[in-house]
Formats: structure tokens, C-alpha cells, sequence
């Protein structure tokens, strides 16, 4: 019997890439590039946070491997295809987006949101979108009580989870987070960051996230990609980027807070 061949050490698979974009807006004289020459990859299984002054392009580049929006030059592949054609078919089975406001349905209650393009698809009855939207709602943490709440009754902290649920409806393997703490309280941002991290490792997601926070980019990042002169200044660890010599990273993280998000946690607690 021969023995069986080592296996060779494999390249994580690029669920996006990203090379020399150049995201413009405006005609003629009034043009503005937003990205020139950026490139970015994201691999299977990253938790990526995107930093940057405002401004600087990061929701437009969440837009833009959403495929919502044309590169003006350069190319956006979102799980093996040009990000355009996600668009044309169905994108939540292949990408979730929880928006910054990513406000829900006003008029639905907590489960015709999370089952909303699960039922705009139109494949199942309504007893099974029901059902699979039950599940989702379980999976992040809220009641079967909470099902026929309308949006206007819910916490913040329920208005993200809703929304995550809804984000999660068709099992997409890559998740986009805009902003996924920001005007929840520290308690509730704690949570929904924990929340984050199990559903990652359970689901075995690809995550980016665009974060301004740095207690939840410490507490969900393995990378962070800085975006600055309208292009990825630099990607690492956030430890690595940390020490990266630009003004706006070290405002970013050697100012107070980033030096409490860095610092080790206290020990003997729980
Ligand atoms: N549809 C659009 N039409 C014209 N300009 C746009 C459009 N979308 C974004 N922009 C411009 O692109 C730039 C980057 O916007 P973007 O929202 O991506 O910034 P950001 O980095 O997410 O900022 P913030 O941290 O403040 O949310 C801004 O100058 C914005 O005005």
C-alpha cells in the first residue's frame, strides 16, 4: 500500500475581489472619483472590517460588491461572478446586507420581515416561508412571541436582530454589515456583537462589515482593511494595522478608546 499523499497546504477561495476600482459619480466636470486603483480580497471564512474616515467610500464599496452598483473602471467579483449579475437573480440567496438604517417594514410585523424575500420569490407556500422565517427568528435570539410584533414595538437591539434574521432568510454565505452596532447601548452592542460571532462560526459565514467601533472591531474582526486616499491603504490583523504609520489610523487607534479596545482584557472576570 502506498501511502497517501500529504496534503498541500490550499489558498483560501476569494469570495470577493476587488481589482483597481474606481467607483465614480457625477458627469463631465462635476465627476469625482470616490475609489481609484482599489483592490481588496475577501477569503472564505474572513470576519473583514472596513475602516475609514467618513466619506472615504466604505458603504460605496459595500454597494459595490453587492453589485448595486457600476464600476466606473476596474472589476468586482462577488462569489465567483461580476458583481452586476447578483442583481439580476435573486441576490439574498447568494448575499446578506443588513443596511446602516436598515429600518424594516413598517407595515409587516416582525415575521413577514424576516420572510420578505424568501415570499417575494414566490416558490414556497406561505405556511413554509412562515415556518423557515420562524427558524431564522429563533436563530437570533428572539422569542416565537415576538413573531406578530409590528417594527414600531421593538428595541433597538430587536430592530437588528430582526433585520440579521432577514438578512439570513435564504442562507447566503456571505453576510454585508453596515454599521451593525452603531445607536445601539453598550450592553445591547455586546450582544448583538456575541450574536455575530456564534452565527459566524455555527453558519460558517464570510462577514464584512463596515464598523466606525472599535470595541466591535476588536471583538468580531480577524482582518481589517483601512480605507484612505481613496483606495485599501493597508490589511492585516487589526493588531498589525494598528501600527501601520498614517494619521488617520493612528487617530483611529491610538486615541482613548483605541488604546481601552486594545488593551488585554482584565483577567478573573467573567
Ligand atoms: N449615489 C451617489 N451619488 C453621488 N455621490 C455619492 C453617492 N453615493 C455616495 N456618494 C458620495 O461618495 C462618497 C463616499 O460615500 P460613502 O457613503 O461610501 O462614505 P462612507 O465612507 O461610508 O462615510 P461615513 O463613514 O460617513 O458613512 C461621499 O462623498 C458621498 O457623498
Amino acid at each position: 500500500m502506498t501511502a497517501a499523499a500529504s496534503p498541500r497546504p490550499q489558498t483560501p477561495r476569494a469570495m470577493v475581489q476587488v481589482d483597481k476600482l474606481w467607483s465614480v459619480f457625477g458627469e463631465g466636470d462635476n465627476a469625482f472619483a470616490v475609489h481609484q486603483d482599489l483592490d481588496l480580497t475577501v477569503y472564505q471564512g474572513d470576519m473583514l472590517s472596513i475602516v475609514g474616515g467618513s466619506g472615504t467610500g466604505k458603504t460605496v464599496l459595500l454597494r459595490q460588491i453587492l453589485g448595486l452598483l457600476q464600476p466606473g473602471r476596474g472589476t468586482v467579483t462577488t462569489l465567483g461572478r461580476p458583481a452586476a449579475e447578483l442583481c439580476t437573480e435573486g441576490a439574498a440567496a447568494r448575499v446578506g446586507m443588513l443596511f446602516q438604517h436598515g429600518a424594516l417594514y413598517s407595515a409587516f410585523n416582525v415575521l413577514e420581515n424576516i420572510g420578505f424575500a424568501l415570499r417575494e420569490l414566490g416558490t414556497l407556500p406561505a405556511a413554509m416561508v412562515d415556518e423557515a422565517a420562524m427558524v431564522k427568528l429563533r436563530m437570533v435570539g428572539l422569542k416565537p412571541e415576538h413573531a406578530t410584533r409590528m417594527p414600531a414595538d421593538l428595541s433597538g437591539g430587536m430592530v437588528k436582530r430582526v433585520a440579521l434574521a432577514r438578512a439570513l432568510i435564504m442562507d447566503p454565505p456571505l453576510l454585508l454589515l453596515d454599521e451593525p452596532t452603531a445607536g445601539l447601548d453598550p450592553t445591547s452592542s455586546d450582544e448583538f456583537c456575541a450574536l455575530l460571532r456564534e452565527l459566524r462560526a455555527e453558519l460558517g459565514l464570510t462577514v464584512v462589515m463596515v464598523t466606525h467601533d472599535l470595541d466591535t472591531l476588536f471583538a468580531l474582526s480577524s482582518r481589517v482593511a483601512v480605507l484612505a486616499e481613496k483606495r485599501v491603504l493597508v490589511t492585516g490583523t487589526p493588531q498589525e494595522v494598528a501600527q501601520f504609520p498614517h494619521p488617520f489610523i493612528t487617530t483611529f487607534f491610538q486615541g482613548e478608546r483605541g488604546r481601552r479596545a486594545m488593551a488585554p482584557a482584565p483577567q478573573g472576570g467573567h
